[in-house]
């Protein structure tokens, strides 16, 4: 039998509304005519905070995932793209039971490239730095390896809650194999057939009862730590430079080897009189790269220090042209959903042509972030390091604005009014009301009564822009269509 992973929202969420403003929008949306349950739907998946996130982690072929498209409700294949290249997405929205979280997919990366056991270590590794809770995958066909003893004590010694899943147990006969894997010391295995979801339902079970309710690394408030920066851009554009520059002291520049549990790799540097905290700066000031896979593991620690981090700082070389390389680090931040600063290192070295090209550059390839304060400094002299901190406070301002339900109507009202949307087949969708339901980064769930077409919201958010700032931050509009009950998008 198959177990039935997704279950419907059904818990109370508010999202980012007061007591008074939901019920008031609550009401609002009954006259409109739209079904309680999906209004409150909407804004408790538009409105959660940070979810804390579950990892998949084992061996090539062992089933990642296939389990990863079986946890997150889907049939085809997650990950299409081919191993070896920096993949953007490696997380998936998931809920069970009511509860959700963020699934964190290691599954085909790049295997060819790195030996077997440095790859998996890798995936460990970077499963075990961002997420609060991991899923172990063994073949239970093939029983536990030395690779997967290996990954054992690797997440031993994190720490990190673990669940055993004992995969392709497909039938009654494979509960034996599965038996066998107590053996690896990591509690009960639990058998799942993720190809036809047998025994998924009671391992995901499992893993809420590991999976804290909010992530270890909440986001910093009013009373929380120092606010998290993400330092990351390709090699070579001068992270360490810039680093050492702002820190004014020069470091120690740190080997590591990857795949080994790493001293603390955060560090507090106080910047314009407020104290920060750098992700990763053993990364950024590793120097002695591995030969092979190296790009790899600079794309799994980007991805990491992002997940981490409140708002990144993005770095380019402003001497080179701009890069499929750089835009992937962007869309990784975007994806992400961090507050951004694009800051053009290098400056030093522009003579009026090079600017004259590297503007038009930014105008044509880095579209997806015109809205990121941009900064032009130089880690070698100096320049405009003053500026930094000003276009990071900025940035978490925007990513932190929140508009009241009530502003933002009169606001739809009037765009409506004047910039209806496009008749289409004889009808026009109107968008009917909406609210903000969250924050960091905003999250705007819009009610209409006909499918708005992707320009037209793509107006709505340059609109919103230009009325309520959010410069800094990527916004997130959903759209709910009267008609169409419980359907997004
Ligand atoms: N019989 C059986 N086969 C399974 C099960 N889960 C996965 N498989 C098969 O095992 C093979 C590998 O599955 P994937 O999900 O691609 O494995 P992966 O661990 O993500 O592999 P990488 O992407 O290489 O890391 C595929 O042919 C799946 O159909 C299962 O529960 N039972
Ligand atoms: N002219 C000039 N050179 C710079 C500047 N910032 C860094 N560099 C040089 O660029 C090179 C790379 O700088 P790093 O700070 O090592 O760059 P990184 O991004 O940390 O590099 P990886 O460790 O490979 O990721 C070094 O030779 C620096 O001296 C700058 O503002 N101007």
């Amino acid at each position: 039998m198959n177990d039935q992973i997704h279950s419907g929202g059904s818990d109370h969420e508010h999202g980012a509304l007061g007591d008074a403003e939901y019920a008031e929008f609550m009401e609002l949306a009954a006259q409109e005519g739209f079904d309680p349950e999906d209004v409150e739907g909407a804004i408790g998946e538009a409105g959660h905070g940070p979810l804390p996130a579950l990892a998949i982690v084992g061996r090539p072929n062992v089933g990642k995932s296939t389990l990863v498209n079986r946890i997150i409700g889907r049939r085809e294949a997650v990950v299409q793209d081919k191993p070896g290249v920096t993949r953007d997405r490696v997380s998936y929205e998931a809920e069970w039971a009511g509860r959700r979280f963020k699934v964190v997919d290691t599954g085909g990366w790049e295997q060819d490239v790195l030996g077997l056991d440095a790859s998996v270590a890798a995936q460990a590794e970077y499963a075990i730095e961002t997420a609060d809770a991991v899923v172990f995958v063994v073949d239970s066909t093939v029983g536990a390896t030395d690779t997967d003893e290996a990954v054992v004590k690797l997440l031993r010694r994190s720490g990190k809650p673990v669940v055993l899943c004992a995969n392709k147990v497909d039938g009654q006969s494979g509960e034996a194999d599965a038996t066998a894997l107590w053996s690896l010391g990591l509690g009960q295995p639990h058998p799942v057939s993720s190809l036809h979801g047998r025994g998924t339902g009671d391992m995901l079970d499992a893993v809420l009862e590991a999976l804290p309710e909010a992530p270890a690394q909440s986001f910093g408030t009013a009373l929380g730590g120092p606010r998290r920066i993400a330092l990351i851009g390709r090699p070579n554009v001068g992270k360490s430079s810039l680093l050492n520059k702002v820190a004014n002291e020069d470091r120690v520049v740190v080997n590591e080897q990857a795949g080994t549990t790493r001293d603390p790799v955060d560090e507090l540097i106080t910047l314009g009189g407020i104290t920060w905290k750098f992700i990763d700066t053993a990364g950024i000031r590793r120097r002695v790269h591995l030969q092979e896979g190296a790009d790899y593991y600079a794309s799994l620690r980007t991805a990491a220090a992002v997940e981490k981090a409140e708002v990144a700082v993005i770095l380019i070389d402003s001497s080179e042209s701009i890069s499929v390389q750089d835009q992937r680090i962007i869309t990784m931040a975007v994806e992400a959903g961090r507050a951004i600063v694009v800051a053009f290192n290098k400056w030093d070295t522009l003579d009026e042509e090079r600017r004259y090209y590297l503007e038009r550059e930014i105008e044509t390839e880095l579209a997806q972030v015109a809205w990121a304060p941009r900064v032009n400094v130089s880690a070698l002299t100096g320049r405009h390091m003053e500026k930094l901190v000003p276009a990071i406070e900025t940035a978490l301002e925007g990513w932190e604005t929140r508009v009241p339900t009530g502003r933002l109507n009169a606001f739809l009202g009037e765009i409506v009014a004047s910039h209806p949307h496009p008749i289409r087949g004889g009808k026009q969708p109107r968008i009917l009301f909406g609210t903000q339901a969250g924050t960091k980064p905003p999250r705007f769930v819009l009610f209409a009564s006909g499918f708005l077409e992707h320009g037209y919201r793509r107006f709505v958010e340059r609109r919103l822009r230009e009325e309520f700032g959010f410069e800094g931050t990527p916004i997130h509009i959903s759209v709910r269509v009267r008609e169409k009950r419980g359907r997004n998008k």
